[in-house]
């Protein structure tokens, strides 16, 4: 990928199965964006999602995802692509049985990490980045909803992504919560890595103002405003 871009699609076509979600999209996002991503449930934001981490493969049109040929993706690539990105779903949440620190560690021995202490270091640096290096030994019901919310974000930033991809990290919060983790999203995508991230909550999008791209009938809007 040439310069700054992260994520290029062009003219791509996007199946579920045989159902076309979305055709002919364009999108393109840069080192440091902070992009929303809108729609109306079944519009095909998390097909999108899915295709920039390799989940579902373009065969029309042309696809690029942290240095990766989408359409030329096969599996070996995947979990390579994916230390790429940073994933923030729902159905990625942490495992209740273990700590923290063990959380963490364990993506970290699943993504290549194998020295201790480095294991160690970068446990703490990502924690100290979401403001919870204190909470390293509790368990995750030992934390509440945000700070969980914010583990999850360190998590995603282990590896030391490109881009972030959330899909409705603020779905299970209070307002007050959901502003506190855009704004820790906001300050990560400043630092250079890009940020995209889908809701439903306009009122957010709203306090952050930012581009917004929309799924809508079959297309990708870009530049959208909300009234
Ligand atoms: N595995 C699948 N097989 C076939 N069709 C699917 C599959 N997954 C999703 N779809 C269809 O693709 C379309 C887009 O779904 P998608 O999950 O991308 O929407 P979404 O915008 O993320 O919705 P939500 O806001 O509810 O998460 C929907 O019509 C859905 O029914």
């Amino acid at each position: 990928m040439i310069g700054n871009t992260i994520i290029k699609l062009q003219g791509a076509d996007i199946f579920q199965e045989k159902h076309l979600v979305l055709s002919n999209v364009n999108l393109h996002i840069d080192k440091g964006d902070f992009v929303w991503l809108i729609g109306a449930t079944g519009s095909g934001k998390s097909s999108l999602l899915k295709v920039i981490y390799g989940d579902i493969n373009i065969t029309n049109g042309e696809g690029h995802a942290g240095g990766y040929d989408l359409k030329k993706l096969t599996q070996k690539d995947v979990p390579f692509l994916r230390r790429k990105l940073g994933i923030v779903f729902q159905d990625f949440q942490l495992l209740t049985d273990r700590s923290i620190e063990d959380n963490l560690r364990f993506v970290m021995q699943a993504t290549g990490w194998t020295d201790k202490n480095l294991i160690t270091e970068r446990t703490l640096d990502v924690l100290e980045k979401v403001g919870l290096r204190s909470k390293v030994k509790k368990m995750p019901h030992e934390l509440s909803g945000g700070e969980q919310q914010r583990v999850v974000i360190a998590r995603a930033l282990i590896n030391d992504p490109e881009i972030i991809l959330a899909d409705e990290p603020t779905g299970n919060l209070d307002p007050d919560t959901s502003e506190e983790i855009v704004m820790l999203l906001k300050q990560i995508s400043q630092s250079g890595t890009a940020v995209l991230i889908a809701t439903h909550d306009y009122h957010i999008i709203r306090t952050f103002p930012s581009r917004i791209i929309k799924c809508e009938t079959g297309k990708v809007l870009e530049d959208v405003q909300i009234a």
